[in-house]
């Protein structure tokens, strides 16, 4: 652990900082209800510190796509190499998205910062400039690097690959299992930044474009696989949020038999892994020895954008098995 106090700044520092839009960005609307994002949020003063900014587009992250994700990964990867740290502003709402999709999209390791507020400018109790001067700060410091993209919110310091969103509107939004992996205080003014742990290493995939289809199913009580045919019929590749350990009811299992798409078991559950437990009809053992992928501790999101890129990348689902299997998700 790392729990010395840090200088404000170190001089000659290159700051890019990327604004996609969110609450972050958001005031009342002023041509109809509720708010909307419109400027990006004034990046606070680092003594020393060459702040360059970036705008790619201005959006409110339900409207954010796989195809922005890349657009965001392929900017990071030209800024990387002539600046020090990369804080990317965003809505809460996909942040774990986007975060997760750099996470697997990015073979730079120029530090990497997401953030983003859950209220907007107009509100007294506004956390954007806080959460960026934390994401700043901590994309700047020497012992952020090589530790792939983070989720920098409310102090806390995320993994990309663990953290979620858990509420919709505390300002304590994000969390996940097994939770944050440092964190930013500050003591007189100065940041203290400590990490106490490493995320797991990333393997980096280099997909041209996100052209391949994911479809997500939800599981619940007396689901008979409605919407399945349907997506299966559609999409290249399904995902879906089961139950416990990743078990269905027993209808599932001829159709996930049946299909020669991959299909890719997460858990509705906020934690834990999907193992091959139960010998029932749609019980976990039997949907792996009908094909269906296990997901590991990735949610049906997460897995979503992985099973993405793999069939964008054009891989097989034997290949695409072995990326779920054997990666440490
Ligand atoms: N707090 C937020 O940023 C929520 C907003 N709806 C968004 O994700 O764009």
């Amino acid at each position: 652990m790392n729990d010395s106090p840090q200088p404000p700044s170190t001089p000659g520092l290159r700051l890019a900082v990327i604004h996609t839009g969110g609450t972050i960005a958001s005031r009342p609307n002023p041509h109809g209800p509720g708010v909307v994002p419109q400027s990006a949020p004034s990046v606070p003063g680092l003594p020393n510190v060459q702040v360059t900014e970036f705008q790619p587009f201005t959006l409110p992250s339900p409207h954010v796509t796989p195809a922005h994700m890349l657009q965001v990964a392929q900017l990071i990867e030209s800024v990387a190499g002539t600046h020090d740290g990369i804080v990317v502003t965003h809505g809460t709402d996909t942040l774990e998205e986007t975060a997760f999709a750099l996470h697997l999209l990015l073979r730079a390791d120029t530090p990497v910062v997401l953030t983003g507020s859950m209220r907007h400018a107009a509100e007294v109790s506004w956390d954007g400039p806080g959460n960026l001067l934390d994401a700043a700060q901590i994309a700047l410091h020497p012992a952020t690097r090589g530790r792939g993209p983070l989720v920098a919110f409310g102090g806390d310091i995320y993994d990309a690959r663990t953290v979620t969103k858990v509420h919709s509107t505390a300002v304590e939004a994000f969390g996940g299992y097994p939770g944050p992996i440092g964190r930013i205080d500050r003591v007189e003014g100065a940041p203290l930044i400590r990490f106490f742990a490493n995320p797991e290493p990333r393997v980096a995939f280099t997909p041209a474009a996100l052209t391949a289809r994911v479809d997500v199913l939800y599981a619940y009580a007396g689901w008979t696989g409605e919407g399945f045919e349907a997506a299966a019929r559609d999409a290249d590749g399904l995902v879906i949020a089961a139950l416990g350990t990743g078990n269905l009811p027993a209808e599932l299992l001829p159709l996930i038999q049946d299909t020669d798409r991959p299909v890719v078991i997460a858990t509705r559950t906020h934690a834990g892994p999907i193992l091959p437990v139960y010998g029932y009809a749609g019980g976990g053992a039997t949907l792996v020895q009908a094909g269906a992928i296990p997901a590991s501790f990735l949610n049906a999101h997460k897995a979503r954008l992985l099973l993405m890129i793999l069939l964008s990348l054009g891989l097989d689902r034997a290949a695409i098995r072995r990326v779920f299997v054997d990666d440490p998700f």
